[in-house]
């Protein structure tokens, strides 16, 4: 069973979440059943980028991650794309024999028995800025998919005030996931314009923004984040 293999990088920091600051290299899948209006990868969503999207199995992503990390174990960041589309039972099973730690990223659209296989799984069901509709079955059926081995986060992006408002309905329904707030980065690259940076003013005024409207609110369980790797990069890839 082959996995469609958009890029594999690092290592580098985990960007966002729950792991910010972990040293990881990323496992990015290429192929996702949404099309978020925000999306900062849309090389590894849009159908037509398929022909750059390589087949792989378990054994040469590992070969890949092995080289990258200087053949010591680190914490893998599967993401995409939806990884969650892909086959990953025997990338976690081979991965795990060689120390690795496995993390992954997915929206909750679709679940998978392997989930329980990872240390640590981020579901960021997407807000109404992004133009997707949240499937509160689907989402719900990832949490079970994770049992109680496995870590769950809540990672929201908000994009504006009707965002906040949906993010702050949503979390009050699932009281025992740790909760990460992010703003969204309003002008990531895109294909057509891969050379596209954020003013670090205005990703600096979208952080203040939540900030405060956090704290006015005493809404002292959620964490909020940048993207860190935005912070330190700007929008550049693979990195
Ligand atoms: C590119 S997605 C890939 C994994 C999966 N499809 C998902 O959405 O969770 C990884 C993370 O980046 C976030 N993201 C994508 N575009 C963003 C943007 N413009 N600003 C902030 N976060 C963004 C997503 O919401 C998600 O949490
Ligand atoms: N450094 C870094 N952190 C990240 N966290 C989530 C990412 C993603 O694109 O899924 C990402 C990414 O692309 N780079
Ligand atoms: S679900 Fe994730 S990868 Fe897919 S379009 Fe949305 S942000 Fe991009
Ligand atoms: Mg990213």
């Amino acid at each position: 069973m082959s996995i469609a293999i958009s890029e594999i990088f690092g290592p580098t920091i985990q960007g966002e979440g729950r792991l910010i600051g972990m040293p990881t290299v990323f496992v990015r899948t290429g192929g996702c059943d949404f099309r978020c209006s925000w999306c900062d990868t849309l090389y590894a969503v849009e159908p037509r980028f398929k022909a750059d999207w390589r087949p792989m199995d378990a054994g040469g992503v590992l070969a890949e991650v092995n080289r990258l990390s200087g053949g010591e174990p680190i914490l893998v960041t599967l993401s995409g794309g939806n990884p969650a589309l892909q086959p990953l039972t025997e990338l976690l099973r081979l991965g795990h024999g060689q120390g690795h730690a496995f993390a992954m990223e997915t929206q909750g659209s679709k679940a998978q028995a392997w989930f329980g296989m990872l240390d640590h799984l981020t579901l960021s069901p997407k807000p109404p800025s992004s133009g997707m509709a949240f499937n509160r079955e689907r989402f719900e059926a990832c949490l079970a998919a994770a049992g109680a081995d496995t870590q769950v986060s809540l990672k929201l992006v908000i994009a504006d005030e009707a965002d906040y408002r949906w993010a702050r309905a949503l979390a009050a329904d699932y009281p025992q996931l740790p909760l990460v707030l992010q703003p969204c980065n309003p002008t990531p690259a895109t294909p057509e314009q891969p050379e596209l940076t954020t003013d670090p003013e205005r990703l600096n005024a979208r952080l203040r923004w939540l900030v405060e409207k956090v704290t006015a609110d005493r809404w002292y369980r959620a964490r909020v984040l940048p993207q860190l790797h935005v912070l330190i990069w700007n929008n550049e890839r693979g990195v």
